[in-house]
């Protein structure tokens, strides 16, 4: 109920349709009409450019924890949030089998009938439950996508009543990834802290909230290059790790103006800038616009860590040199997410918010 309250009082929400039930309707059912809620008149507005999909930065997590390799490893990571805010990470240390068993059950998962999917589903746009999973004000159009979102940490603070009880193994797989993924934010964090020369628990459960979201984006036969996974965004997080659960491609970031395809990496983690870590450079890690786009034969499917400073919190920019000028405004953690959420999902302008009136 607590979070009803809290979803009611920042935003509109409308009633949705599950996507990938209605993608699973007859073709004489998927009318114009029925879709017309989806139908982005936008979506080719910019150029996309796959020939610079393979410039994406990469960067090595052993060298990055390795002394002897750590700086130029590091100066790596500084250029990809700076001129990129994004990168792919290799050699991430997460086992194998770890990914393995969440990227099943959460494929799984998503088969469920929907009777049973619902049963964990709070209402719609709440963001704890299964559908979709953020909110939407009347006047926006629907993302083609179904989610299901769960705070995942710390692990004593974890909602028990609303766990699925399907797939059997679902807990025990997201708990374990959850775990790896808050070993690598660590490593991240802490590479970025002594970068910005800063405290280095950033990423401490004492500082930092992890939440997961599982993205299912079904295909769209009849009109896959009219509607949109996801809605060009920035993430409200410090920073996102993205697992592309299964090989179809749709992610694409923003950058000079045009949009990048990422090719999907079986053993890469992706990560980008969000809002917060932004903020708190000063504007010089880029927060990286992004969305998603549908294939017509395929469902893609992705898991979203977002690592996020403590809601109590305050995030304040801190400055390279004495002469920068100061661009954010010091914000609170709590009301720029509450923030972000209220607003329908509309590139970086949740971010405008936290500039410094000129
Ligand atoms: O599914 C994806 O590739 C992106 C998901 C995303 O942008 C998000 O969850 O914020
Ligand atoms: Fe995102």
């Amino acid at each position: 109920m607590a979070s009803e309250r809290r979803i009611s009082q920042v935003a509109t929400t409308i009633p949705v349709r599950n996507v990938q039930a209605l993608a699973a309707c007859s073709a004489d059912e998927l009318t114009a009409e029925a879709l017309d809620r989806y139908i982005r008149p936008d979506i080719d507005q910019d150029a996309v450019l796959e020939e610079h999909s393979d410039e994406l930065p990469v960067i090595d997590l052993g060298r990055l924890l390795n002394p002897e390799s750590w700086e130029e490893e590091a100066a790596k990571l500084r250029f990809a949030c700076e001129e990129w805010g994004f990168f792919q990470v290799l050699n991430h240390g997460v086992p194998e089998e770890v990914v393995l068993n969440i990227k099943r059950d959460i494929q799984e998962f998503f088969k469920l009938p929907l009777e049973v999917k619902n049963l964990y589903a709070q209402r719609p746009g709440d963001l704890q439950g299964y559908g979709q999973a953020y909110v939407v004000s009347n006047d926006q159009k629907l993302d083609w996508a179904d989610m299901f979102a769960i705070i995942a940490q710390p692990r004593e603070a974890r909602d028990m009543k609303r766990w699925p009880a399907q797939p059997l193994t679902f807990r025990k797989s997201l708990e374990d990834y959850s775990d790896e993924l808050k070993k690598v934010a660590g490593s991240i964090a802490t590479t970025i802290g002594k970068i910005l020369n800063i405290e280095p628990e950033l990423m401490d459960d004492k500082y930092a909230v992890q939440a997961v979201r599982m993205n299912y984006y079904p295909p769209c036969a009849s009109m896959p290059k009219k509607v949109l996974g996801f809605s060009p965004h920035s993430d409200g997080s410090f920073f996102t790790i993205l697992t592309e659960v299964n090989s179809v491609k749709g992610l694409q970031i923003r950058r000079h103006g045009a949009w990048i395809p990422v090719k999907p990496h079986p053993n890469a983690l992706l990560v980008n800038v969000g809002d917060l870590l932004e903020i708190m450079t000063n504007g010089r890690y880029k927060s990286i616009e992004h969305r998603v786009t549908i294939n017509a034969q395929m469902e893609r499917l992705s898991i979203s860590a977002f690592h996020n400073p403590k809601f109590d919190g305050v995030v304040s920019p801190v400055l390279g040199s004495t002469t920068e000028k100061v661009l954010y405004k010091t914000v609170s953690v709590g009301d720029y997410i509450k923030y972000q959420l209220s607003n329908k999902l509309d590139g970086k302008k949740a971010l405008d918010h936290a500039k410094v009136d000129m």
